[in-house]
């Protein structure tokens, strides 16, 4: 772990470091010589004697980084002094995917930094992060970062070596979407079976999700009838819709994830996302197998499919507005070639307010995530925009506020225009 640490030093000083406060980033880079630029935001009103710290955790392989990851944040507010904030940090190469580094920055306000140093170092010695400090220069306008040596004192003692750390502009790609491909988002069954593979040996459910798919994922010919998929946010009325649909039409209603996999579904909606983004997709390939079959004989309707996985991880994945999203276009949102491709895809839309009043009408509890779209409205804007980004195909946006009638009806008339059914 030590060695892997060692091996990011020389691209040390190109990284940039954000730090998450009050759900924007706050950037800073790292210096050999001072300018006389002052320091960041994050390092204000940090008494003299104490300090600020970085963890970023690396080394082992990606499933144990992740589980580290996700455990991280609680062991910290946990186990941290009350006097110490503790914000989301990740590093970065500017613009470089796959180079994001997650962790946390915690500033210590109590008089001395000794207890949190402690732990901090604690930690070094049993798990796959890297620590840095900062103090204050002498005259104490200035910080400077120390990248801490290993613990198991193998690899080049870095500690003396000095860097300014200094506000650094915003980069042009919000720093965590340089790691969404093939860790939030998959785009082959290859990439998501590899990580549900390699999580075996520490989730049992792990063999049983790779027992229910199907011997070959390939996208088979054109299916005979067409498929249509419905998607939208929770309560804007996709079974409503589905089950007229399969009735009027006499179609076959599957859905992603599919049945055999509801048992399984709570225990991987606990996992950090690298796992449970990977279940949902495999959940698209053995639905699309199952649509396969069935649109042999029948029109088939689907509720959710894969522009519900890619765009909930796009939408997760990153934090604050829109604009923060992976610009429109990006192969980032490309339909996975390997995946069947429906004849059509339906988006419906929802005032916020009507989707809340239907979501109390309807009574019942609600999961995490849904807890999320109601309270946290960035977030539910970032899912319905990722939905209308993703191509390949892309999806048909309907109006879900009128009566449920008025939507099958409008739905048909789109599903005669595209489908001639
Ligand atoms: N067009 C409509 N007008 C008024 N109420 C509707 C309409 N469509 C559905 N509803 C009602 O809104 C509630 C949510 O609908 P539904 O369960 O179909 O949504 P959903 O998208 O499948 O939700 P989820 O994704 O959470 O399962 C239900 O109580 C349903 O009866
Ligand atoms: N094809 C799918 C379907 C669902 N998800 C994930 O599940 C959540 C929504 O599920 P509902 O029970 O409300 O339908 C949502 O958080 C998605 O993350 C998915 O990834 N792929």
């Amino acid at each position: 772990m030590a060695r892997r640490a060692m091996s990011l030093l020389p691209s040390w000083s190109s990284r940039v470091f954000s730090v998450e406060l009050d759900g924007a980033p706050v950037y800073f880079s790292l210096r050999e010589k001072h300018r006389g630029e002052e320091a960041p935001r994050v390092f204000s009103r940090v008494p003299e004697r104490s300090g600020c710290f970085s963890l970023l955790v690396c080394g082992g392989d990606r499933i144990r980084r992740a589980k580290f990851y996700a455990q991280l944040g609680d062991r910290l507010s946990r186990d941290l002094l009350p006097g110490c904030d503790l914000a989301p940090m990740a590093s970065f190469l500017p613009n470089v995917r796959g180079s994001l580094m997650k962790g946390y920055f915690v500033k210590d306000n109590s008089e001395s930094s000794s207890a949190s140093e402690r732990l901090l170092r604690d930690l070094t010695r049993t798990e796959p992060v890297l620590v840095c400090s900062y103090s204050r220069d002498r005259d104490g306008q200035m910080w400077t970062q120390h990248l801490w040596p290993p613990a198991d004192g193998q690899g080049t003692d870095t500690s003396k070596s000095k860097y300014y750390v200094v506000p650094s502009e915003a980069p042009d790609y919000h720093p965590s979407t340089l790691n969404i491909i093939n860790s939030d988002v998959f785009y082959s069954f290859e990439e998501a079976y590899e990580v549900i593979k390699q999580c075996g040996d520490i989730i049992p459910e792990a063999t049983s999700v790779l027992e229910l798919l199907p011997s070959r994922a390939e996208a088979r010919g054109r299916p005979d009838f067409p498929v249509i998929v419905i998607e939208g946010l929770d309560a804007t009325g996709k079974t409503t819709l589905t089950e007229s649909l399969r009735d009027s039409l006499g179609a076959t209603l599957l859905r992603s994830p599919p049945q055999c996999l509801s048992p399984l579904r709570a225990r991987f909606d606990q996992e950090p996302p690298l796992i449970r983004r990977a279940f949902y997709a495999l959940g698209n390939y053995i639905t699309a197998e199952q649509i396969g079959q069935e649109a042999m004989k029948t029109p088939v309707i689907v509720d959710r499919f894969w522009h519900s996985t890619a765009a909930y991880a796009i939408a997760t994945a990153v934090s604050g507005p829109v604009c923060n999203l992976p610009a429109e276009g990006l192969e980032l949102y490309r339909w996975p070639s390997d995946l069947l491709q429906p004849s059509l895809v339906v988006l419906l839309t929802l005032d916020p307010e009507e989707r809340k009043r239907r979501l109390r009408d309807r009574g019942q509890g609600k999961t995490e995530e849904e807890q999320e779209l109601d309270h946290n409205q960035l977030f539910r804007c970032r899912v319905e925009e990722a939905y209308r980004r993703i191509s390949g195909p892309a999806c048909v946006t309907v109006d879900a506020s009128p009566s449920a009638d008025q939507v099958l009806q409008q739905v048909r008339l789109l599903i005669r225009g595209k489908c001639h059914l």
